[in-house]
């Protein structure tokens, strides 16, 4: 019989995590169970650094339950513990392979990152709607206020990060097995993109996903931060929404573009961050209108304003429209950010204006738009 998680989890229900008999399972020290196709385990448990030897007996005796399962090939626990200074977490003791080390998952939510202020995700209901464009042009934006900002590619099947700002090369190892993130144009930058081939990633299933974001959130030398941009897996399903709830997400921006179908979706984005109680700091209408090269004519090639109508119906910010404009598409896909390639360009000014009202609720202030121009005549 083929060894799944459930069957893990119920070896580790049998395990007292204290004198009272908490179970495990239920005690929220549990990280992630991955179960790989070689029928090897992965689990971690959290625990304060002052327990480690206490609990490393509770380590052990659930080792020893999931190897006593039928069909197991391999246990790899470790306990994790969240260091008290700024350098994220660290394994206190662990066994077997580091690299598929499982990572907090479950607790995550609830653990800021020391060191930075604010976490938030860009999503998007479906692929292709312009979410990476507008999180490194968000992120860029977020810099250009004066901010201390890092961007977390979190598109795991589709990391877009190296190529939207053209960094090339691998990541250094830091002490304490903690990666350094990659920098461009004064942002931090980490992406699953840097550290393994697209297809390897591609053949991950759900609790190694998670794990990996949970590493490039956690054990990542990210430094003092304002914000971290996170950008998300599109979609809605069970891997986005689990993967909200193990983020410390301060707020969402959903990116749309104005079609009825993409619309649809969004308002799936939205209704998921709202089950999981993160607030929505606003929807971004992507692609919205086409302004000609040739005769400076507008077109609305995927209708209008569609997006703005949700965001009225929904409840939540509109934070702006941003054009289908092609120096955004060949600047993105050249390496150069319009915010930072032409700065002072009317596409800029859209993603620092976005930037300003997301960098307002995040504050807590009245959305800092610019001031209306009063002319007396
Ligand atoms: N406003 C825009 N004008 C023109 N092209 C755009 C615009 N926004 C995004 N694009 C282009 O559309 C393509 C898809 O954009 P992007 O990768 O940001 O989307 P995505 O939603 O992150 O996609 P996926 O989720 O599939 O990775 C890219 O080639 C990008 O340059």
């Amino acid at each position: 019989m083929a060894i799944t998680r459930e069957h893990v989890l119920q070896a580790l229900s049998t395990i007292p995590v204290d004198a009272s008999g908490t179970s495990l399972v239920t005690s929220g020290r549990l990280s992630e169970v991955v179960v790989d196709e070689a029928a090897r385990v992965m689990f971690s448990i959290f625990i304060e650094p002052a327990e480690a030897a206490s609990m490393e007996t509770v380590r052990r005796a659930a080792e020893t339950a999931v190897q006593g399962l039928p069909g197991v090939k391999a246990v790899f626990a470790s306990l994790t513990a969240e260091r008290p200074a700024s350098s994220g977490p660290t394994v206190v003791r662990s066994s077997g392979s580091e690299a598929r080390r499982p990572a907090a998952a479950q607790q995550s939510k609830t653990q800021r990152i020391p060191g930075v202020t604010h976490v938030i995700a860009v999503a998007s209901g479906k692929g292709g709607v312009g979410k990476s464009t507008t999180a490194v042009n968000l992120a860029l934006g977020l810099k250009a206020l004066g901010l201390r900002v890092g961007l977390l590619d979190a598109d795991i099947y589709g990391p877009s990060m190296p190529k939207l700002l053209g960094i090339h090369g691998k990541p250094n190892l830091l002490e304490g097995r903690i990666l350094e993130p990659m920098e461009a144009y004064g942002i931090k930058v980490m992406s699953i993109g840097f550290l393994v081939d697209e297809e390897a990633a591609m053949i991950w299933r759900g609790p190694m996903v998670m794990s990996a974001i949970t590493q490039m959130l956690r054990e990542v030398a990210w430094g003092d931060l304002d914000v971290l941009v996170v950008d998300m897996p599109p979609g809605t399903g069970d891997a986005q929404l689990t993967m909200a709830q193990a983020t410390p997400l301060a707020g969402a921006i959903i990116v749309s573009t104005p079609q009825d179908l993409a619309l649809i979706d969004a308002r799936r984005g939205v209704a998921m961050f709202k089950r999981v109680e993160i607030p929505i700091l606003g929807i971004v209408e992507n692609m919205a209108t086409f302004v000609c090269p040739h005769c400076g004519q507008t077109s609305h090639i995927f209708g209008h304003g569609g997006a703005r109508a949700e965001a009225q119906r929904l409840g939540v910010p509109f934070l702006g429209e941003v054009p289908l404009n092609m120096t955004i598409r060949e600047l993105s896909d050249s390496g150069h950010p319009v915010v930072v390639a032409d700065p002072e360009g009317p596409h800029a000014k859209i993603y620092k204006d976005i930037a300003r009202q997301v960098l307002a609720s995040l504050t807590g202030t009245a959305a800092a738009r610019a001031a209306p121009r009063i002319v007396i005549e």
